[in-house]
């Protein structure tokens, strides 16, 4: 059996945008510059690779500028695609740092149910433990008991403590609670689950409002950190989640996930042109280490085909 790595994952994950921008460009003779045909047909692919009309058309752009000295070839355009999608990655990734003081740094991680919310945070707080941090959870999405549930499951596997309430409990009391016990201890980042329920805007916004409030009285700097967890597989729609969470929430940054099993990661171009959020991190696996730190160089060759 071969060892896959994570970045082959990624690579699986990246394949279809790959293969489309390869079907688009066989066909392109060596010429130093592109013609608009060509550059409408990278357009398209990229468009269709779901990065989105505003960074497609910010690339072709650029492309049409670029003059290939020893002739536009499948590699070198790839290439220069490359090179115009990490102009766009580099300015937006930012691992996620434990800076605050006084002590703990207070992350709220919030969106929606099945996005990978609970596995992300699990995935961080071992990150942060492998850099000697020390880790407390908080379960503030009281809503279903399931997801108190499964985040207990994850703290006890990976040994760290939980700040837990009852199936419909008060999330901001629950947050009280664990700022003051993660206070006593010492604890360097408190993460906290938050209800996912984008149905109901106003709910959400008044139960976020009301941990924020709660959260200003022990430390008027809390939360540090605001973020959203976005499914790849979503495509588009994560754009809409960003749109709707940052007006609900204030979101400060953003990891994606699932981007090992999806033909639609072209999507973290069109966010990170859209909404120049920090993207701290990305989810490539089910596992507890396959949080991976959001490398922009690497993402934009895969995307590319060129890695
Ligand atoms: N392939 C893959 N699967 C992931 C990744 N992150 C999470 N998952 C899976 O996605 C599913 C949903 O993840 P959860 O962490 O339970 O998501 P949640 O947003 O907390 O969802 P609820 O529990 O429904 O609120 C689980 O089966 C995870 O194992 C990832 O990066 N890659």
């Amino acid at each position: 059996m071969s060892a896959e790595t994570w970045s082959d994952r990624l690579f699986g994950g990246f394949r279809k945008t790959s293969e489309r921008l390869s079907e688009n460009l066989a066909g392109i003779v060596s010429q130093t510059r592109l013609s608009d045909d060509q550059l409408d047909e990278i357009e398209d692919a990229l468009i269709l690779s779901d990065l989105g009309p505003r960074a497609a058309a910010r690339i072709r752009e650029r492309l049409s500028g670029e003059r290939f000295e020893r002739g536009a070839d499948e590699v070198s355009i790839k290439q220069a695609v490359a090179e115009e999608i990490a102009a766009i990655l580099r300015p937006v990734a930012k691992p996620l740092e434990v800076v605050a003081f006084p002590r703990p740094q207070v992350i709220l991680v919030i969106g929606v149910n099945g996005s990978g919310k609970t596995t992300t945070i699990a995935k961080l707080a071992h990150l942060f433990q492998e850099q000697d941090y020390g880790v407390m959870l908080a379960a503030g999405d009281t809503f279903r008991a399931a997801a108190i549930g499964q985040l207990a499951v994850w703290a006890d596997r990976i040994g760290v403590p939980i700040v837990r309430g009852p199936e419909g409990g008060d999330p901001a009391s629950i947050v009280f609670d664990a700022v003051k016990a993660a206070t006593q201890q010492g604890i360097d980042a408190l993460i906290v689950d938050t209800a996912g329920r984008l149905q109901n805007k106003r709910e959400l916004m008044d139960e976020l409002a009301k941990i924020r409030r709660v959260l200003g009285r022990l430390n008027p700097e809390a939360p540090h950190d605001v973020v959203l967890v976005l499914d790849a597989t979503n495509g588009q729609n994560a754009l809409q989640q960003i749109e709707t969470f940052k007006e609900v929430a204030g979101v400060t940054g953003l990891i994606m996930t699932k981007l090992d099993g999806t033909a639609r990661g072209g999507v973290l171009v069109a966010a990170a042109e859209q909404y120049g959020l920090p993207i701290h991190a990305i989810g490539v696996g089910e596992k507890i280490d396959d949080l991976r730190p959001f490398d922009p160089d690497l993402v934009s060759r895969v995307i590319a085909g060129v890695a």
